[in-house]
């Protein structure tokens, strides 16, 4: 049994079918989702971690399908790290950090001490700690995510899900966030759009394209100048990264010598 099993996932909105019959999954290694803008990647996160029901197919975690547990539950074996919610600007980082511990029964404020500590790590863990007492409003955007994951770490989860986490990042956080994310040798789902990154980072990745997964396997032998000039539509070349010895990429648009 594998932590994770996504099952012949479809999604229709509005009328559309944005995702095509995806299956996929993953036991303490990072997987990578990738594709084009618009290719179902933070759709097919949101029906992993509850957001939107799939119109088919199930996802199973831990052996249990997270659409029959209650949410919860479910928060309690499945933590996402998500744009922030407007409602979290009101709070301090230790306040927001906290209410990770709230699928575990605890109502915010009354923590006990397991909780404080769970806290007290998943802060120290996402280097957040320094601005503790600060308002989420007053952080810029690269602190506010760290701060997410901070509170996806302070849920203690099987499973990982990370919408794009080094969106606003300078280079030397996004590679201590995923550094990070794959010390904690948890299963771990994360789009991301640096193909770089995900080569770097990732045991596998998923290509998704329109909303099919058409690719899945390691970053070398998935990431080729093929697969990039067909769902990407860039001329690519690979080499191997001199300072880490893992796959590399460069691009251009097709039309440069
Ligand atoms: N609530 C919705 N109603 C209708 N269409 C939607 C809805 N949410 C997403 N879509 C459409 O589904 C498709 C996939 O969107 P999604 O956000 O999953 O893509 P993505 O791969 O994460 O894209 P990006 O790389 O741009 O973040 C897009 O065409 C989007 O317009």
């Amino acid at each position: 049994m594998s932590d994770l099993e996504v099952q012949g996932i479809s999604v229709e909105l509005a009328g559309r079918r944005i995702i095509n019959q995806i299956t996929l999954t993953a036991s303490t290694d990072i997987v990578g989702l990738v594709g084009p803008n618009g290719s179902g990647k933070s759709t097919l996160l949101r029906t992993i971690y509850r957001m939107l029901r799939p119109t088919k197919g199930h996802i199973l975690a831990e052996g249990r399908d997270v659409w029959g547990m209650r949410s919860r539950e479910a928060a309690r074996v499945i933590a996402a790290v998500v744009q922030d919610s407007p409602s979290d600007l009101e709070l301090t980082v230790t306040e927001c950090v906290a209410t990770g511990r709230v699928p575990h029964g605890r109502l915010l404020g009354a923590g006990t001490s397991d909780d404080q500590a769970a806290v007290e790590r998943a802060m120290n863990a996402a280097g957040v700690t320094h601005f503790a007492d600060r308002g989420i409003s007053t952080l810029s955007g690269g602190e506010r995510q760290r701060v997410q994951l901070a509170r996806a770490l302070a849920q203690e989860p099987s499973i990982l899900v990370l919408d794009e986490p080094t969106n606003h990042l300078d280079i030397q956080h996004q590679l201590s966030l995923l550094a990070l994310v794959r010390s904690l040798r948890i299963t771990t789902l994360i789009t991301l759009h640096d193909l770089n990154l995900a080569a770097a980072y990732c045991d596998r990745v998923v290509v998704l394209f329109e909303g099919s997964a058409v690719a899945t396997g390691t970053p070398q032998d998935v990431l080729t100048p093929d697969l990039l000039q067909q769902v990407f539509g860039v001329k690519a070349a690979t080499m191997t990264n001199p300072l880490t010895g893992r796959l590399h990429l460069v691009y251009t648009d097709g039309n440069q010598q």
